[in-house]
């Protein structure tokens, strides 16, 4: 259980009344949600049901059929308002693939958005910083040689990780960052998360179906179901909840009734 003071006014990333089809599917029919500064919130939901297309609205991957995103006051999904720059260098991403440049080691990864989006940095700054990162997630220096290729599951992530911080951001995407990966390396990735959150202080969304992981790094869960945000709570709430799609979902059981498939 996470543990940073959180203002429950004070809130980086609101979701109103999210709209989002694809031609005749509808995958978010009404989405409302509140991501309060600081604090991690994760999003559970069955696959398939639009939590990635979530995250990609919050970076501007996507743009709403209706509805509003707006991070830390700007409204951001506008086609007016829509200034993917910005959003980027505000928020780091890690892809549910742990997307790395294969052809390129990690350092240079780490490096990549460095690069790009100050060209004015030394080159010497450049390798402090990716040094200061690899240290952030627990790698000694001497990694950043490595080829994505030499890497196991759960170091691609790690340096993925690295490679999302690089630009300091103040809001951290996670899709699906244990997934396909086993329990014990599950748990590094759970503690980076928490980590991230107390030593860079920043807001996380994370989308899992690891309930495991969910209910670790969480100050709150919010249920997407049918389109919609069924439910928000702390882990407590969640753990005890009387809404019976929840309840399904956190306890895996396949229905709640011969209707519900
Ligand atoms: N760019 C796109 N074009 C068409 N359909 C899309 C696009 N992006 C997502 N979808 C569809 O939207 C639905 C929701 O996808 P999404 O990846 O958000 O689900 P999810 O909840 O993250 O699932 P999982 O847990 O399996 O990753 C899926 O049916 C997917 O095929």
């Amino acid at each position: 259980m996470p543990n940073v003071n959180i203002d429950p006014n004070d809130i980086m990333i609101q979701l109103r009344g999210l709209q989002k089809s694809f031609g005749p599917q509808t995958v978010l029919a009404d989405v409302n949600l509140d991501i309060r500064r600081g604090e991690t919130m994760v999003i559970i939901g069955q696959s398939g049901g639009g939590k990635s297309v979530i995250l990609k609205h919050m970076i501007g991957l996507l743009q709403p059929d209706g509805g509003e995103v707006i991070v830390d006051g700007v409204t951001i999904s506008t086609p007016k308002s829509f200034d993917t720059r910005t959003i980027r260098k505000k928020m780091g991403m890690l892809f549910q693939s742990g997307a790395l440049f294969d052809s390129m080691d990690t350092g240079e990864n780490i490096a990549f958005a460095l690069r790009e989006h100050h060209p004015e940095l030394s080159e010497k700054r450049v390798q402090e910083i990716v040094t200061e990162k690899l240290k952030l997630i627990n790698l000694v220096p001497e990694f950043r040689s490595k080829m994505p290729s030499e890497l196991s599951g759960g170091m691609r992530k790690r340096v993925a990780l690295a490679r999302a911080i690089a630009l300091n951001p103040e809001i951290l995407l996670y899709d699906e960052p244990t997934t396909g990966l086993d329990p014990i390396t599950s748990d590094v990735i759970n503690d980076l998360i928490l980590d991230m959150q107390s030593k860079l202080g920043v807001t996380s969304v994370v989308v899992t179906h690891d309930m495991v992981s969910a209910f670790k790094v969480a100050d709150r869960i919010a249920m997407l179901y049918k389109g919609r945000i069924i439910e928000v709570g702390t882990v407590d709430e969640i753990k005890n909840t009387t809404n019976p799609f929840v309840k399904q979902f956190i306890t895996g059981k396949r229905k709640i009734n011969p209707e519900e498939e």
